[in-house]
């Protein structure tokens, strides 16, 4: 039994089903994909358009991810480069961290050379030593030391040029959807030891042009049945009694001989606390779950307009120093469907996030401060006519608050048979958002088909590793 379809719930399913091992993949809302899924909605101007929950960048580094997605499009056409992706704000001219040479450590160096927030005159004032840790990540010996503390503090102690923390460190700690304050230091050396200085990939990402549903969540629904796997939407899970018994909402019971635990961090940690058989058994899994938390709420408005952004603007722009815009996407320029909309009346589809947004501000309220944000980045969105707004406030994001690592559970738990996965579980190995989704995955099925002798499914990693770690001891 598989709870939560999501990237670590499919993934489980799906890998489970190859093996032979009969899964069932149970899901709360009429829609796969969690924080990744795509609907359909009418526009105020009478045209059917797919919204997703929010754009996503594949990242070419998202290895584990990409081998799922090889079964259903081997040769990953449905993915293209998003292209070059500035960092824009009021204060300072634009740059971008795209096109940088992919190994280490030439890409630091050219990223120092070539970025005006990262002239070496102004490092000058950057404490050399303080930043030796972003080049020497371990995964045992980063967490012991910088786990406690906040990034905020960590990057504090570096005395970064304001114009280089806020592009490089400010975009890069919101983009987890956790204010820097409150997001563990040891959490944020991982992410960026993960997206930028340990992969030959670069910081160049991919995204589909297609819609989510249409490219990823049919295909591999059909991949998934087509193997013997079973899928049922509109199934929100209660409870899990020992035995293992998955209780649905209604009371429906369903029996298994392992359960995957892939809802994410609120849900999964609610289906918990709701399940007293399970948590006297494994009193261990219980503590921990427990102090699983979710971050700052973030927001996604998508925005049909009757007019065109400027030719020169990037399908996804980073945005530095906004109370609450953190991207932008033009979907137009990306995704098929969206495109033919847009070039029917010469207008756009511009998606605007907030990755952590003000606690109990409504939708339409963060959409207009992010709308009015825009304007002062890109005048050409001021006089531009609204056709329709489609938004949304998420709460489901997983936060890493500093010290969390050491409560965080891991695949694997004190209930014989039960196993957890999801971007918020701790993995041994180095990955972030949907890689850590499908990564946590493999984890769990590796756990499951290995009670059974069947071979282990592959499991792919970056360098664990910095560049100046200690080559002996922990890892
Ligand atoms: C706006 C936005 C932009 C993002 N951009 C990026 C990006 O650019 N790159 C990137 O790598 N990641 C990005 N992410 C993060 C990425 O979406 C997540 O890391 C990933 O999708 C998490 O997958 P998951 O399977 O762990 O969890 P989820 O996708 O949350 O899946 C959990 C599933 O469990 C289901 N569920 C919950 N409760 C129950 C229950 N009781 N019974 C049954 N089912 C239940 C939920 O409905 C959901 O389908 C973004 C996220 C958002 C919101």
């Amino acid at each position: 039994m598989v709870i939560g379809a999501g990237i670590a719930g499919m993934t489980s399913a799906l890998l489970l089903a190859e093996r032979g091992i009969q899964v069932t993949l149970l899901e709360r809302d009429a829609q796969l994909g969690g924080r990744l899924a795509a609907w359909p909605r009418t526009v105020a101007d009478g045209s059917r358009q797919m919204v997703e929950h929010g754009f996503h960048g594949f990242f070419r580094q998202y290895y584990n991810l990409h081998n799922v997605l090889r079964r259903i499009d081997p040769e990953l056409s449905f993915l293209r480069p998003a292209g070059p992706y500035p960092v824009v704000s009021r204060n300072w001219p634009e740059e971008s961290f795209s096109g940088l040479p992919r190994r280490p450590p030439a890409n630091l160096l050219a990223l120092v050379a070539r970025s005006p927030s990262l002239k070496l005159r102004e490092l000058r004032g950057v404490d050399g030593k303080a930043a030796v840790p972003l080049l020497s990540y371990s995964r045992a010996e980063t967490y012991r030391r910088f786990d406690h503390i906040s990034a905020k503090d960590f990057l504090d102690t570096l005395g970064m040029p304001a114009r280089a923390r806020a592009h490089l460190f400010d975009v890069f700690a919101h983009s987890f959807f956790n204010h820097q304050e409150e997001m563990s230091a040891a959490e944020m050396i991982m992410q960026f030891h993960f997206y930028f200085l340990r992969n030959p990939e670069g910081l160049d990402f991919d995204a589909p042009i297609q819609d989510y549903e249409t490219a990823i969540w049919a295909p591999l629904a059909d991949q998934l049945q087509a193997l013997g796997g079973e899928i049922r939407t509109q199934a929100p899970v209660d409870r899990i009694d020992p035995g293992w018994t998955v209780v649905l909402r209604g009371g429906a019971e369903l029996t298994a001989d392992y359960v995957v635990l892939a809802a994410d961090p609120r849900s999964a940690r609610e289906i918990v606390a709701a399940s007293p058989g399970l948590t006297a058994l494994a009193p261990r899994l219980a503590e921990q779950m427990a102090t699983v938390r979710t971050a700052a709420p973030y927001a996604v408005s998508r925005i049909w307009t009757a007019q065109d952004c400027a030719p020169q603007r990037s399908v996804f722009t980073s945005v530095a120093g906004e109370a609450t815009l953190d991207s932008v996407t033009l979907y137009h320029r990306i995704e098929r469907a969206a495109g033919q909309w847009a070039r029917r009346g010469g207008g756009s589809v511009i998606e605007l996030h907030a990755y952590a947004a003000p606690d109990g501000v409504d939708a339409a309220e963060l959409t207009k401060r992010m709308w009015a944000e825009l304007g002062s980045l890109w005048p050409e969105t001021t006089g531009m006519t609204i056709i329709d707004v489609d938004e949304r406030v998420g709460d489901d994001a997983p936060a890493f608050a500093p010290g969390s690592d050491a409560t965080r559970p891991g695949v694997h738990s004190d209930a014989n048979g039960v196993y957890l996965a999801g971007d918020w579980v701790r993995v041994p190995f180095p990955a972030g958002l949907m890689e850590r989704a499908a990564g946590s995955a493999i984890l769990a099925v590796n756990a499951i088909i290995g009670h059974h002798g069947v071979r282990a499914a592959p499991l792919l990693s970056v360098a664990p590793r910095g560049l100046l770690a200690p080559r002996s001891g922990r890892p």
